[in-house]
């Protein structure tokens, strides 16, 4: 008798989803996906691995992959607490034979499937291939030999079969008896901040559902023909895609996405712009694969180049950008919307990347941390990667990039328009916005003549 436990994780699908189908093969199934305590609190860089708009935003996937689920007459089970203990728990209470999972990148993701496997060396593990285009063992050489930069690696793969997208699945094993009821139980350590609308930018909702409507949205309108033209704008909902929350969570499938790009292609025909659009979906690829090649080396200070950026930590200098309080105005507004709706265009994001790198010296990795928790959209690989090119340790061979952001400001914000509607709510215009580093008062060399106490009354007095 097959008990399988599917452990849900940037998968939130029925459509084109391989380890749902998989899954659809077991006598009785657990779907479960984990709420890590972990995810609330801050880690090595100051940051939560989880912020409150990707929070939300993740609620609503988890909302409407369950409604999915109990239409093919299952359920979604979600726990929240530590990962590999609850899945070590569900395993034995449940006499779980297979574990169905999808293959992620992520170091932490695959530390855990190791561990529960040496747990429970009868369980047979499946690690299904669906978060990338290509299936490993397609690809045209060995991971080892993955081409050292995106344009070898685009080359590279040229002719590489992409598999194509599979049917949702249209019924489900019944679940184990006696489950608890699902997501009754919320811990106290779960933030319950309310979601707040953002009326200057985006909003974006979670969920397979309107995923699927984005999608359709865009590619039933001319938009993806004028893509390259517009997609370095900073503002504007039509200017890219936007799939990338939606992608990140496995909301739709990078193989639904060049399906859909390909079909529009076929009717519409292909031009400078649909191809530019395929090409980002393989930077995402590409980045999805230097990350399962290197694993840990994607977090580390020197990166793949190995090489040290003449960066350190200043935390003055880190929470000014945080806080959108530099004295950059275009970096500002930049930080101002990422931190109040949790998007970013990606010529924003490569200003201010390239801002904390080159203008304030701050090692690279807190940007990225700080990225990883405010962007709805986080994706470990792609994230971490770019904050890598940017910061000249990854796999730019031009080796990092420094945006001139006077130049930046006078081609993406000519008139000040954008600059205009990130500062607008910002009261707080005094001057410490026009200096990096304050300068503290016992900073200044002081003689010992001096600190007596009449110089000091003499200072109250003044
Ligand atoms: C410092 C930095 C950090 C980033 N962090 C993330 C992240 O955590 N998650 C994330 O999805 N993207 C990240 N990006 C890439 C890019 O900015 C976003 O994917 C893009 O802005 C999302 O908007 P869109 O879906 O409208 O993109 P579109 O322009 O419409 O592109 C379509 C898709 O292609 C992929 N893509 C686009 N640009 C890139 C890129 N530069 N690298 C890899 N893939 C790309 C994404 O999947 C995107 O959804 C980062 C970029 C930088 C410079």
């Amino acid at each position: 008798m097959k008990r399988s436990l599917y452990w849900l994780t940037n998968d939130l699908r029925v459509n084109d989803n391989t380890a749902l189908t998989l899954a659809s093969q077991s006598d009785k199934l657990l779907c479960v996906y984990v709420v890590d305590k972990n995810w609330f609190q801050a880690g090595n860089y100051q940051a939560k691995p989880l912020g409150n708009k990707r929070w939300h935003f993740l609620q609503d996937c988890l909302t409407d992959f369950n409604q999915r689920l109990l239409a093919l007459g299952q359920q979604l089970y979600i726990v929240y607490g530590d990962t590999l203990s609850s899945l070590t728990n569900l395993c034995q209470q449940y006499d779980i034979t297979d574990v169905i999972t999808t293959r992620l990148p992520g170091t932490y993701e695959n530390s855990l499937i190791t561990q529960l496997s040496n747990r429970f060396p009868q369980v047979t593990v499946n690690k299904v291939e669906q978060f990338t285009l290509f299936k490993q063992d397609l690809l045209p050489f060995e991971l080892e030999q993955l081409p050292t930069s995106y344009s070898k690696f685009k080359k590279a793969i040229v002719d590489t079969v992409i598999s194509p997208v599979i049917p949702p699945t249209i019924a489900l094993p019944s679940p184990f008896k006696n489950m608890p009821s699902p997501t009754i139980f919320r811990p106290q350590w779960l933030p319950d901040t309310p979601y707040q609308e953002t009326t200057l930018g985006f909003n974006f909702v979670g969920g397979e559902k309107s995923a699927l409507t984005h999608l359709e949205h865009y590619f039933s309108s001319d938009l993806p023909l004028n893509y390259q033209e517009v997609r370095n704008n900073l503002d504007g909902w039509d200017n890219s895609s936007k799939l990338s929350p939606w992608l990140g969570y496995g909301c739709i499938s990078a193989r639904q996405v060049i399906t859909a790009i390909t079909d529009f292609e076929n009717t519409h025909g292909k031009n400078k712009s649909t191809e530019c659009l395929y090409l980002e979906i393989l930077w995402r690829e590409y980045f999805q694969w230097l990350h399962y090649k290197v694993g840990s080396k994607m977090y580390q200070f020197k990166g793949l180049a190995q090489h040290s950026p003449l960066t350190s930590f200043y935390p003055e200098r880190f929470n000014k950008w945080c806080l959108g309080r530099t004295p950059y105005p275009l970096v500002n507004a930049c930080m101002n919307e990422l931190r109040q709706t949790g998007y970013l265009s990606n010529r924003g994001r490569q200003i201010v990347a390239s801002c904390l790198v080159n203008e304030l010296s701050v090692d690279w990795r807190y940007g990225a941390a700080w990225f990883e928790e405010r962007l709805i959209d986080y994706d470990a690989a792609v994230n971490w990667g770019n904050w890598q090119y940017i910061a000249g340790v990854g796999v730019d061979p031009r080796g990092g990039r420094h945006f001139n952001i006077d130049k930046q400001s006078a081609l993406y914000d000519p008139d000040g328009a954008y600059t205009a509607k990130w500062s607008a709510q910002d009261n707080n215009t005094n001057q410490s916005y026009q200096t990096l580093d304050s300068v503290d008062a016992s900073d200044w060399p002081v003689s010992n003549n001096s600190l007596t106490h009449d110089s000091l009354a003499g200072d109250n007095d003044s």
